[in-house]
């Protein structure tokens, strides 16, 4: 049985092609810079033991257009991995912002579609593009199930001091205004794989989540307990573009002061803050350059970036009351070496030191660079959403 899975995300889309149940990859692809002049995509496909890459590059506005020219490529008669829209049994779509109604997978019906539409303004970057490629992926899989996995999901396990904000209570009650929380599905997974490397079932982790958009999840015993985002993908860490934690004084200030409106505002703090708004680009490759030129404006968008991320690893620590391991992984955090010493810098006293060395020293999958005398380990573990959405969906019952 083949599940082809959609992940897109705010810059890029993703997508595997999975034999199940042996979980083998038949193709894996990225679309990224969606929207700018130097979009590109990267498909890689494997016949035997041979692996075949292609690239595209351009011409790649938006979602839409970039999963049309994904399934092109699929199914490209004599070099595409499908013959037929039967061959895919199960598409398996990641969607951002499931509210509180999704804990787990689930078959897409129009009513799950509208609940996925009115959730577009809590997160705009994200649910119309997961809603694009579910009706562009009904209209060219006819036949095939159809199946959402919410970013949101794993976190339904967070207790209420975590996830209720102070607010008069009927703004929880009648409008259910409260943390989410995102990227569920990239900690679930690598939180997972730290337990069985650590061979610790109860252990208290840190999973930090660094791509173009990011967050931070405190995880006890495979529970999310807390995390950085909030009631959409906004709040807590400075990421590509968006602000992250910022007082809403700012919003009220900008609105008086300034006129702007409420579509203004979401632009300014989704579309044009983050790295893209101190430096002028939201690639950390391009800003590591930068700093690597001795751009003040590059080094002082870096260190804001990591201490963000230092802040609410004491903050982790103190709610877990403990920690056996933080992790790093997406984007950023499997390969930037030097964020990941910036963010470990003078964390001695809660027991996590790294080893620079071992955190320059690349090689695939999980691997551990605390030093010796660290008492916490701090591991790099490449994310895999796609699998782990292919594996939910394989276990949906009637798959
Ligand atoms: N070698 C690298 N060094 C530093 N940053 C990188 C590297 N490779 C990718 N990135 C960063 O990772 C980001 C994308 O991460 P990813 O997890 O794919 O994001 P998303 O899923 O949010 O689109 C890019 O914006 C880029 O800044
Ligand atoms: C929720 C979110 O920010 O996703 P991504 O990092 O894929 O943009
Ligand atoms: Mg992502």
């Amino acid at each position: 049985m083949n599940i082809l899975v959609i992940n897109a995300g705010s810059s890029s889309l993703k997508y595997q092609l999975f034999r199940m149940p042996d979980e083998k990859p038949v193709c894996t692809g990225l679309v990224e810079r969606i929207g700018q002049a130097d979009a590109f995509i990267r498909h890689k496909q494997w016949e035997g033991d041979a692996e075949k890459v292609t690239e595209r590059t351009g011409g790649l506005p938006d979602h839409y257009a970039s999963l049309h020219e994904v399934l092109a490529i699929l199914a490209t008669p004599g070099t595409g991995v499908i013959s037929s829209p039967d061959d895919i049994a199960v598409v398996g779509h990641r969607v951002v912002h499931g509210g509180e109604q999704f804990a787990d997978p689930t078959i897409i019906t129009p009513a799950v579609k509208e609940t996925i539409r009115t959730l577009f303004s809590l997160a705009p970057l994200h649910n119309p593009a997961n809603y694009t490629c579910i009706e562009v992926a009904e209209k060219t899989f006819p036949h095939a199930r159809q199946v959402a996995v919410f970013d949101t999901a794993f976190h339904q396990t967070m207790p209420p001091q975590a996830y209720r904000y102070a607010l008069p209570e009927s703004y929880y009650r009648e409008k259910r205004i409260r943390v989410y929380g995102f990227h569920g599905t990239s900690h679930k997974y690598v939180t997972q794989k730290a337990m069985v490397w650590l061979q610790k079932p109860d252990a208290k982790l840190i999973s930090i989540h660094l791509g173009n958009g990011c967050s931070m999840a405190a995880v006890d015993s495979g529970r999310s307990i807390d995390t950085s985002m909030g009631f959409g993908p906004l709040a807590g860490l400075i990421m590509g573009t968006r602000s992250g934690d910022i007082d809403p004084s700012v919003v009220f200030h900008l609105m008086e002061s300034e006129g702007k409106t409420e579509a203004e505002i979401s632009a300014l703090l989704n579309k044009q803050s983050g790295l893209l708004g101190l430096t002028g680009t939201n690639d950390m490759r391009d800003i590591r350059k930068a700093v690597r030129a001795s751009d003040a404006q590059a080094t002082l968008a870096c260190d804001l970036y990591a201490y963000r991320v230092r802040k609410y690893i004491g903050a982790y620590t103190a709610v877990l009351n403990g920690l056996d391991a933080i992790i790093f992984t997406a984007g950023v955090g499997e390969n930037d070496v030097d964020i990941r010493e910036s963010i470990c810098q003078d964390l001695d006293y809660l027991g996590i030191r790294l080893d620079l060395e071992k955190n320059r020293t690349a090689t695939p999958g999980l691997r551990a660079i605390q030093s010796a005398d660290s008492r916490v380990a701090i591991l790099v573990v490449p994310t895999n959403e796609e699998l782990e959405i292919a594996q939910q969906c394989y276990r949906l019952p009637g798959t």
